[in-house]
């Protein structure tokens, strides 16, 4: 743990560029969520710890795709109708019992087995059944093998249906049960502690004093958290008050995987996390080259990692996006901790002064040419409607200087930083 973030932090003076911090995170974040066996109801949203491998076909026998009849493809007329005794009806889960033989047509419904000898099943829209004979035209199937689903076409025994690693989503949750599994191993949810800081902030249903604000951050962090499916504990509001700061970290830090405190990391004299984290382990300042969000706050409280966000709204919210999810999603077991981006043409001109990345509040508009994005007009950093009102944030890279109208932008929805 210490040697990711002292690794991955000590950079001091110069910025690190946003490519090489996600780069280290990718290389150095490692599990350290336990893991649990878990019956397959419960684990939607968690992450698998093991790879899964089928010990049962998909489909577990041949089978019709559709209601009608099974019949030797080699027995149907190219030059006229074909008519052929109906001899036998097989529904869903009643085999047969026998092979199929030559000359004959098998009444058949959509899943029910197909017996060894039948190779093609015709759909009953095609056919017409009267006194125990079935008449079809001729194309009535147009190949052999048609409406024919094959025994473990969709999975064999010995494949690996789902990697360790992945959250499981509801397709997830119904191939391991296609499988037969009735339970699997997932990784606990990370136990995380969050609290707000400032002699300012003020929890809303209190109330509120001359110069003071409600808290948002804590709400926001902790909503964002379980969004990502961590367990989270509310520890409230600290004080500008380096003792209460101190005790509050040290006890929570005993019981939880990871703490979170959003503000009082600047360079004010009010500032106490950092000589609260200090004292008690360690503190490293990431001074990443992004915009919003310097500076961010990383270090252990004895050996619990601590994330220390800046305390405006937007930039708490931006950070733990795209900084802080990344951390928490390799904490909690996840292989893919990257952010997703969609290249989206731009509906906006952009003078960039380069040097940082920078996440600007934006939102898609349709138009008859497809989407396009645009930017909210407010780019202030305690403003958090604006994330309310746009769909995402689009990207713009450290070496960027120039946008014009058209050209493709990376832009990254909301929906896959809080998730
Ligand atoms: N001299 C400098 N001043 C500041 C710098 C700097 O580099 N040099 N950076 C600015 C930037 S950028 C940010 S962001 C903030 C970060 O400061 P802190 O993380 O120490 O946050 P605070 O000073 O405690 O608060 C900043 C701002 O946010 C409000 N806040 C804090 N917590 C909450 C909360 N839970 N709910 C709602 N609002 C919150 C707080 O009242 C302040 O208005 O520093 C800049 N200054
Ligand atoms: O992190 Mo601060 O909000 O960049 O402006």
């Amino acid at each position: 743990m210490n040697t990711v973030f002292e690794s991955c932090f000590a950079t001091p003076g110069a910025m690190m560029p946003l490519d090489e911090a996600r780069q280290c995170l990718a290389e150095k974040i490692k599990p350290m969520a336990k893991t649990t066996t878990l019956p397959l109801r419960q684990c939607v949203g968690k992450i698998l710890a093991s790879d899964i491998t089928a010990q049962q076909n998909v489909p577990p026998h041949n089978n019709s795709a559709m209601d009608g009849y099974a019949v030797k493809f080699q027995d149907l007329k190219t030059d006229g109708e074909t008519i052929l005794p109906v001899s036998a009806r097989i529904a869903a889960g009643h085999p047969l019992g026998r092979r199929a033989q030559s000359g004959e047509a098998l009444r058949i419904f959509t899943g029910a087995p197909i017996p060894e000898g039948s190779d093609t099943v015709i759909m009953q829209e095609n056919a017409t059944e009267a006194e125990g004979h079935v008449t079809f035209a001729p194309g009535a199937a147009p190949k052999k093998g048609a409406n024919f689903r094959k025994l473990g076409e969709d999975i064999k025994i010995g494949d690996v249906i789902l990697k360790k690693g992945r959250k499981l989503r509801a397709a997830d949750i119904g191939v391991c049960a296609s499988v037969g599994k009735t339970e699997i191993e997932v990784y606990a949810p990370l136990k995380i502690a969050v609290f707000s800081t400032g002699d300012e902030i003020t929890d809303a249903g209190e109330p509120l004093g001359e110069g003071c604000v409600y808290d948002i951050n804590r709400y926001s962090v902790m909503s964002l958290l379980e969004s990502v499916g961590c367990e989270v504990t509310d520890l409230g509001i600290l004080p500008d008050d380096l003792g209460v700061i101190t005790n509050g970290l040290k006890e929570a830090a005993d019981t939880h995987d990871v703490l979170f405190t959003s503000g009082g990391v600047s360079l004010g004299e009010e500032d106490h996390v950092k000589s609260a984290v200090a004292q008690l382990g360690q503190i490293n300042f990431w001074r990443i080259a992004i915009k919003p969000g310097r500076p961010i706050a990383l270090g252990e409280v004895g050996e619990t990692p601590f994330i220390g966000l800046p305390g405006n709204p937007v930039a708490t919210l931006v950070t733990f996006m795209m900084i802080a999810r990344p951390m928490i999603s390799g904490f909690s077991g996840r292989s893919d901790i990257s952010t997703r981006s969609y290249k989206i043409p731009a509906n906006f001109e952009m003078n960039h002064k380069g040097g940082r990345y920078e996440w600007q509040r934006a939102f898609l508009k349709d138009t008859p040419n497809g989407p396009v994005v645009e930017l909210f007009h407010t780019t202030g950093s305690g403003v958090l409607t604006s994330m309310v009102q746009t769909d995402g944030l689009v990207e713009i890279p450290d070496h960027a200087h120039q946008i014009k109208v058209g050209d493709l932008v990376d832009f990254i929805p909301y929906s896959e930083v809080s998730q």
